[in-house]
């Protein structure tokens, strides 16, 4: 009785974290036409998004459409969108890295594709879908990276913005070109750049549309690392590395920390505080805690 007790109450609170994780910005209500804009997308083909989750519960994310600099089209869209949602159903996923084919990261929308849907309609609902997709992502719960070679720009830079790190290689560039398009940024990059390097900063690489040289951007905190190689694999390799020094463990436990870290980052503290209560109850005498308190680790 007192097990079944326990196992709804584990089963309710897992469902709710579920649903706060997978609750869209927009919907009707905000005048989003979600299946409109992914027939508008799908008539602007080309490229890939390609995912791989390796054994050690680490997924590869790679942009792929190097003959336009990693370009999104809009099946690529379509597709991130997929992915995501197949990244929240992966139970053994700890960490994620995302990253370009052909050595570079991503520069931003396929131009042909935004003059094409360059009315109001469309731009909105390609705003609130990309929003939707990068919030979800932003959201997964597993440690996320994205590994700029080359250049991420435009759309590409506000894609870094929702990953928790960012690693870049040598010689590669962040710049948000968006006031050169006329534009600011509609994918959420503007107000996650704010979150992570503060407004000040925000508004001078917006405003300048500021290249943003591995230096600066570990300066201004909007990259943990420069790498040392700019070669596709070897930074790829590298970038596993680091990542690997905080998805080791078991997934249970990465990926309650980082849905604390989401709820604390997204939520007012009260509510925040709540969502770290639940999500200590799907750990507290979970597998690995049972273990550590037989092994009684010294933590020296
Ligand atoms: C809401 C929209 C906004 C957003 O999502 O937030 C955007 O993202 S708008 C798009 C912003 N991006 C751009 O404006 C990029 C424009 N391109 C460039 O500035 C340069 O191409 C580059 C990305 C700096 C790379 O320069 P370089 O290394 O010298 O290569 P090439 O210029 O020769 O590029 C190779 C090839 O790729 C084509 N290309 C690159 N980016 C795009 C793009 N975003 N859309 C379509 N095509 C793109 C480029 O035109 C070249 O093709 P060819 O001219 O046929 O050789």
């Amino acid at each position: 009785m007192a097990v079944s007790l326990w196992k709804k109450i584990f089963q309710t609170t897992k469902e709710r974290i579920l649903q706060q994780r997978r609750v869209s910005l927009y919907n009707v209500a905000h005048g989003y036409e979600e299946e409109l804009i992914k027939k508008k997308l799908q008539q602007f083909a080309g490229g890939s998004i390609n995912l791989s989750k390796e054994d050690n519960g680490i997924g590869i994310l790679t942009l792929n459409n190097p003959q336009l600099m990693n370009a999104f089209t809009g099946t690529m869209m379509l597709e991130l969108q997929e992915k995501v949602a197949e990244l929240e159903n992966w139970k053994d996923g700890k960490g994620l890295i995302i990253c370009g084919a052909g050595n570079t990261f991503c520069s931003g929308s396929d131009l042909n594709a935004v003059k094409a849907i360059s009315n109001c309609q469309d731009g909105m609902n390609m705003c609130m879908f990309m929003q939707n997709t990068l919030t979800r992502l932003m959201r997964l719960p597993l440690i996320s990276v994205a590994l700029i070679q080359g250049k991420a720009i435009g759309g590409g830079a506000e894609l870094t913005t929702a990953c928790d790190f960012r690693l870049m290689t040598p010689g590669s560039e962040i710049r948000f070109v968006h006031k050169h398009m006329g534009l600011v940024p509609g994918w959420g990059g503007a107000a996650r750049l704010v979150q992570i390097v503060g407004s000040g900063a925000a508004l001078r690489l917006l405003s300048g549309a500021l290249k943003v040289d591995p230096e600066r951007a570990l300066r201004l905190g909007l990259s943990e690392e420069t790498l040392l190689s700019s070669e596709e694999s070897a930074s790829l390799e590298e970038a596993r590395a680091w990542l690997s020094q905080y998805t080791e463990g078991p997934a249970s436990v990465i990926r309650a920390v980082k849905q604390v870290v989401t709820a604390g980052r997204e939520l007012p503290l009260e509510d925040a505080l709540r969502t770290e209560k639940d999500v200590f109850g799907t750990v507290w005498g979970g597998p690995a805690n049972l273990q550590a308190l037989v092994r009684r680790p010294k933590h020296k």
